[in-house]
């Protein structure tokens, strides 16, 4: 097994961070916001595709992948993406845009590690009737020979030579205070700028706000992060048949992606917008595509060539891209990735709900992880406890849990069934032709498994 992590070795030269924010950063100019022209591809951009009115052949599931990430490259070059001060409550899941520097010493004054007393030189000490408390104004210089009651956090007087904690002295009959063991000059006591000074650096550009970066900031002095922005997606859920309450009935079924979508496009670093259902009419799609100015569109449903199944049609008829058409995976092979303009793309998630995961990861994850400017998850391998089948041409996803035997393959993992899925820890990439019992399996962790910044749902 390797272990997950963060990508650092050659692959990032495809997925660059660094390159992701720089982009941010240079903040490029008024976004072209026409159709959008065939790229040159090649590095960074996507590879030029076919218009919506040839169906190709499928992509591998590899390049459909890298494609993704490329055209969020494009995207983001093309977009007008400056940096935002976002409040440090809001901020959680972006990625910095500009190094976190102090703003202040930390700690900002000389302050007691212990509640105890600060003292001055030798004991015995005479102790001072009042005591000294965390937020209070600096207190008088102590003289030689004097201590005063402090607690922890609370400013040191000045000329304070050590700390002593409570348990370590002991007061006299004439209110004297002894050590009751040696007292070292300079104990406990935490002096001024010991973790950083004003202005040094304490996180790099494209550190990912975690809860520890957050309280690292308010710390030192910051009520708002420079961050990249989260690339907003709008979802039009498709389908007539689609109820979003109550039991089914009647050859209607209850709408599982509606409210599975929004907060797994969250964990993956978007900012969702709205959640549109649609019935299968095309000129309410076409309506809500050309009427969205979100940086990415997701559709679920009509990605096949079913009378009713409106994307392909819609795409063709406003001159979009298709990227990918098609992706050789099970479940979700008819998922599609498409260009509308130059800073907006569409994916295509197909109905089935676990192909709609399959899409998810495929297509929406590396799209706007680059946009938001996360780094890659590195790649990481496990033996799969039991044999898998493999689909004869195309990869597989299988939902798995992670066990101390390895990655233990889950039933009830139909392109229709979410069952599976919701049991699971990640996904496993089965290779085409299948896998055997034992054999090391690519795993797609799910953001809620991973122990990550992904659990943070908001
Ligand atoms: N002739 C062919 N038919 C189909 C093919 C094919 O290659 N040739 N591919 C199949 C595969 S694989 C998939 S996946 C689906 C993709 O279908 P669409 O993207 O067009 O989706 P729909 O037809 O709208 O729906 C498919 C299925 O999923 C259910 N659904 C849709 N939306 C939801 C939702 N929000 N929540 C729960 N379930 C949903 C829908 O009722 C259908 O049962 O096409 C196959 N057909
Ligand atoms: O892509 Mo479909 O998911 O095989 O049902």
């Amino acid at each position: 097994m390797t272990s997950p992590g963060t990508r650092s070795d050659a692959q990032a030269e495809d997925l660059d961070v660094e390159e992701a924010l720089a982009l941010v950063r240079e903040n490029p100019g008024p976004a072209h916001r026409g159709p959008a022209r065939p790229g040159p591809g090649g590095n960074g951009s996507p590879a030029p595709h076919h218009p919506a009115n040839s169906r190709h052949r499928a992509t591998p599931w590899p390049e459909a992948r890298t494609t993704a990430e490329r055209a969020a490259r494009a995207a983001a070059r093309a977009a007008r993406r400056t940096p935002l001060a976002v409040p440090l409550d809001a901020a959680l899941g972006l990625t910095l845009a500009a190094p976190l520097a102090a703003l202040t010493d930390l700690p900002s004054f000389d302050t007691s590690a212990m509640d105890g007393w600060a003292l001055a030189g030798p004991g015995p000490w005479t102790v001072r009737n009042e005591g000294v408390l965390a937020g209070h104004a600096e207190p008088a210089p102590l003289v030689d020979g004097e201590a005063v009651r402090i607690a922890t956090g609370a400013r040191v007087p000045p000329d304070t030579t050590a700390v002593l904690r409570s348990e370590h002295g002991r007061t006299d009959e004439r209110g004297r205070l002894h050590p009751t063991r040696d007292v070292v000059h300079g104990q406990d006591i935490r002096p001024r700028g010991q973790e950083c000074r004003s202005g040094d650096q304490l996180l790099p550009v494209g550190t990912l706000a975690t809860p520890a970066v957050l309280g690292l900031a308010a710390a030192a002095g910051y009520d708002t992060l420079t961050a990249v922005p989260r690339p907003r997606v709008d979802v039009l859920v498709l389908g007539d048949e689609l109820l979003t309450g109550g039991l089914p009935h009647d050859g209607l079924i209850r709408d599982a992606l509606g409210p599975m979508l929004p907060p797994w496009l969250r964990a993956l670093g978007a900012e969702v917008r709205s959640v549109t259902r649609i019935g299968d009419d095309a000129e309410a799609l076409h309506r809500a595509v050309t009427s969205c100015d979100a940086d990415l569109i997701v559709t679920t449903g009509g990605t096949a060539a079913g009378p009713v199944d409106h994307v392909h049609p819609t795409l063709r008829r406003i001159g979009a891209e298709l990227l990918v058409d098609g992706v050789e995976v099970r479940p979700g092979h008819p998922m599609l990735l498409a260009r509308l303009k130059d800073d907006q793309y569409l994916v295509g998630l197909p109905g089935n709900p676990l192909a709609a995961v399959s899409g998810l990861l495929t297509l929406a994850e590396p799209l706007l992880r680059t946009l938001a400017a996360r780094p890659a998850p590195e790649p990481y391998t496990l033996p799969l406890r039991d044999a898998v089948h493999g689909h004869p041409h195309d990869t597989r996803l299988v939902p798995v849990v992670l066990r101390d035997e390895g990655a233990v393959p889950l039933r009830y993992n139909g392109p229709a069934m979410l069952r599976g899925i919701a049991a699971a820890d990640a996904l496993a990439v089965v290779p085409p032709g299948g896998a055997r019992s034992g054999q090391e399996a690519e795993l797609l962790d799910l953001p809620w498994a991973t122990g990550g910044i992904g659990v943070c749902f908001t």
